[in-house]
C-alpha cells in the first residue's frame, strides 16, 4: 500500500507534478496530496484551502498545493536499523570559526540591549545520490513522533524533514500551539537536567506567545512545562490551548509566525539581526507547512427527530501547521541540511556550534543509511 503511494508520487516526480507525502506525529497513516498541474499557487491571506509551504520570511510568499487528489494508506514499513552517523562531527574548521564568530556578535548585540534572544542557523551541504523515497522511508521509520514529510514542486524544489514542532493546530475556533526550545542530547531515557540558560530561553518563547496572542484570542491557557524527546534530542515544551473569534485564524497564524523558537525576541530586532548577519537564505527552513483550512465534518446528536440528516452535521475548518525544522532540501546529487539554535546572553559559542551539529544528525542519520 505504501509502495503504491510511493509509486504514484514517483510518477509525479517523473512528470514534474507537485505532491506532498506526510505522516502526522504518532500516527500510522501516510497521506499523499497531489496537484494536477505545475502551477505555483501563492497564499494571499491564509483563508485558502490546501497544503501550505511557507518560507521563514513571509515577504516571500507561501506556496499552496491544491488538494486535487488526496490518498491515505496505512503506514507499515519494513524495519530498518540505522547506525549512528558521525558525518556531522567532521571538522570543518573554517565553517566553525565563521559560525562561532556570528554567535559572539549576537551575544555582543544582546549585551548592548538590542534583543534578548536570537535564533541563528546555518546550512550544511552533503553529497548524496540515493533514491529519495528510500531516504523518506527511513525518516518515516525512525521519527515516528515527528511530522515526517516529503514535499515536491517542480518550480520550487524538493524538501524533506521530521519536525517535532507544532506551529498551530485549529479545529473550528479552538486552537493549540506550543513553545518548544532548549536542546540537550538524549542520554538513555532519563530526562535531562535543564540549565538556567535553557529554562530562560524557553520561557521567553512562552511569554512571547501569550503576549503576541493576547489581543487576538478569546482565551488562552498553558499546560505545565515538560521535557520531550525529538529523535536523539530533548527539548522543553509548554502546550497552549485557546479559542479565537470566528474567521480570525489568519490573524492568529500571522501573530505566531515566526515565534522566538525560530527567530527571537523582541521579534523585529531579532529578525533584523538574522536577515543582516546570517548571510544565507533560510528559504523554507523555519517557515511552516501543513494542511490549511481543510474541512472536517462533525456529527451532531443523531437521536433528535424530525430533522433533515444534514442538520445533524456541521462542517468545521481545521488546520494543522508545523514549523519546518530538522529538514533538508534535496538536489540531484546533494542535500542541504538546515540547523539552528537559540542564542541568549548565557550562550557559549562552542556549545552552540555543537548543538547545530547534533541537530544536523537528525537528517544525517537517514542519509547515511545502513
Ligand atoms: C532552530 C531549530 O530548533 C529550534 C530551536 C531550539 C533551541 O534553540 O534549543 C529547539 C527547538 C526548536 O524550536 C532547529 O532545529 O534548527
Amino acid at each position: 500500500m505504501v509502495q503504491e503511494l510511493f509509486d504514484r508520487a514517483a510518477n509525479c516526480l517523473k512528470e514534474q507534478l507537485p505532491f506532498v507525502l506526510y505522516c502526522r506525529p504518532n500516527e500510522t497513516e501516510l497521506v499523499g496530496v497531489f496537484q494536477n498541474n505545475d502551477e505555483v499557487h501563492k497564499v494571499k491571506d491564509f483563508t485558502e484551502t490546501g497544503f501550505v509551504f511557507a518560507p521563514f520570511d513571509l515577504s516571500s510568499e507561501a506556496i499552496l498545493l491544491k488538494m486535487d487528489a488526496v490518498e491515505k494508506v496505512p503506514l507499515s514499513l519494513p524495519h530498518e536499523e540505522l547506525t549512528a552517523s558521525n558525518n556531522s562531527i567532521k571538522n570543518n574548521i573554517e565553517e566553525k570559526a565563521r559560525y562561532t564568530k556570528l554567535i559572539s556578535n549576537a551575544i555582543d548585540s544582546i549585551d548592548k540591549g538590542n534583543f534578548n534572544k536570537v535564533v541563528l542557523s546555518r546550512k550544511i551541504e552533503v553529497d548524496f545520490k540515493e533514491n529519495h523515497f528510500q531516504v523518506y522511508q527511513r525518516i518515516l521509520n525512525v521519527y515516528k513522533k515527528a511530522f515526517c514529510y516529503f514535499w515536491y514542486h517542480p518550480k520550487i524544489g524538493t524538501w524533506m524533514g521530521a519536525t517535532p514542532e507544532i506551529l498551530v493546530k485549529s479545529n473550528g475556533s479552538q486552537f493549540t500551539t506550543m513553545s518548544l526550545a532548549g536542546t540537550q542530547n538524549s542520554v538513555g531515557n532519563d530526562e535531562p537536567r535543564w540549565t538556567e540558560k535553557e529554562l530562560h530561553e524557553q520561557q521567553l518563547v512562552t511569554d512571547y506567545i501569550f503576549d503576541a496572542l493576547k489581543d487576538k484570542v478569546i482565551s488562552l491557557n498553558s499546560s505545565e512545562r515538560e521535557s520531550v524527546r525529538a529523535g536523539q534530542l530533548w527539548h522543553l515544551r509548554t502546550e497552549m490551548k485557546g479559542t479565537f473569534a470566528p474567521n480570525k485564524f489568519g490573524e492568529v497564524l500571522k501573530a505566531l509566525h515566526p515565534t522566538p523558537a525560530v527567530c527571537g525576541s523582541p521579534l523585529k530586532n531579532a529578525k533584523k539581526f538574522i536577515l543582516e548577519n546570517e548571510l544565507y537564505e533560510r528559504s523554507f527552513y523555519t517557515g511552516f507547512l501543513g494542511e490549511l483550512n481543510t474541512k472536517s465534518e462533525l456529527s451532531r446528536n443523531r437521536n433528535r427527530r424530525n430533522q433533515e440528516n444534514s442538520a445533524y452535521r456541521s462542517v468545521m475548518k481545521t488546520s494543522e501547521l508545523f514549523v519546518n525544522l530538522r529538514c533538508m532540501q534535496l538536489f540531484k546529487d546533494k542535500a542541504e541540511i538546515y540547523v539552528g539554535g537559540g542564542i541568549t546572553s548565557d550562550s557559549i559559542p562552542e556549545k552552540e556550534w555543537e548543538e547545530t551539529a547534533l541537530k544536523s544528525n537528525t537528517m544525517f542519520r537517514v542519509l547515511a543509511g545502513k
